[in-house]
């Protein structure tokens, strides 16, 4: 669904340009979680905007479902944009406070110009249930619902126009660890229900290896190392990766768990959402 290949991009600095992430190549499967775990400034979040449209490569192609993004322009930039959805670490920032749940949400499919009002209107019921939300919270604000419902609305919103492909940069850093929990299974859920490919950005690998089926090392803007999960956090072949695990306390259940169906375990939830 996505490939990357060779893909350098830089930032203007002073007056040149300074390049912060090099010969990068990955691939995320239909249906895959592929974990992107790095420090802070190591590239992460510029590549999430270089595969969703909003940042020009140097050189280097990213590919949606086959299609090289950057030879994009116009309504086909845009219809690609459908296909990449982003969700972001702040959803109270992400949300505008002014619109309740059900407008959020309709927004895209109105953007888009995706259907009529009412049928619009039965998207958004099955986008609540698609993620956990009970209808009477479509008529609340952003400020009267709780970080963990906040992030899932963010969600349902960016699973309104059907893409194919869920870029999510640090979607839980900002909720609390039994609230990390719930959206952590719930992503696993809409990959198996509606087989969706997801790129899971993240500083924390504690966090990516309870639910990557892959694993992408990166460390000043490069790939040090990628994997299948198990063998990346067992048998780590870089030593970035091992300073990674040695600073990582072992929570949770492996992707193996989780596709036995123990998700409920992954350190679920004290609190109600
Ligand atoms: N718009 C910009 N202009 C100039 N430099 C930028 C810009 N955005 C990011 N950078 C620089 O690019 C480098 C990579 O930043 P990026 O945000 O992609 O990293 P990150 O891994 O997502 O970090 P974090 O987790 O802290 O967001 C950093 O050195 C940052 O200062």
């Amino acid at each position: 669904m996505l490939e990357i290949e060779q893909l350098t991009a830089s930032h203007p600095r002073g007056r040149g340009r300074v390049t912060v992430i090099s010969n990068v190549t990955l691939r995320v499967g239909a249906g895959e979680i592929v974990g992107l775990v790095g420090e802070s400034g190591c590239g992460k979040t510029t590549l999430a905007r270089v595969i969703t449209g909003l940042h020009r490569p140097d050189t280097g192609s990213v590919r949606v479902a086959g299609t090289d993004v950057h030879r994009l322009r116009g309504r086909h930039l845009r219809a690609h944009r459908r296909q990449v959805q982003m969700v972001f670490q702040d959803p109270g920032l992400s949300l505008s406070p002014r619109q309740a749940t059900r407008q959020a949400i309709a927004e895209p499919l109105r953007i888009h110009r995706i259907g009529d009002t009412r049928s619009r209107q039965q998207r958004v019921d099955e986008l609540l249930g698609l993620v956990g939300l009970d209808p009477d919270v479509g008529e609340r604000r952003p400020r009267q619902l709780s970080g963990g419902q906040q992030q899932r609305v963010a969600i349902a919103r960016a699973l309104a126009v059907a893409p194919r492909l869920l870029v999510c940069d640090e979607p839980v850093t900002a909720l609390d660890v039994s609230v990390q929990a719930k959206i952590l299974n719930l992503l696993c859920d809409l990959r198996d229900k509606l087989g969706l490919a997801c790129l899971f950005i993240s500083h924390d690998l504690a966090v990516v290896r309870q639910l990557a089926d892959r694993i992408v090392v990166m460390r000043d803007g490069r790939v040090v190392e990628q994997g299948p999960t198990t063998a990346v956090t067992t048998q780590p072949g870089h030593p970035y990766t091992r300073e990674l695990l040695a600073a990582t306390p072992t929570i949770g259940l492996g992707p193996r768990d989780v596709a036995a169906g123990r998700r409920s375990e992954i350190a679920e939830p004290h609190s109600k959402l």
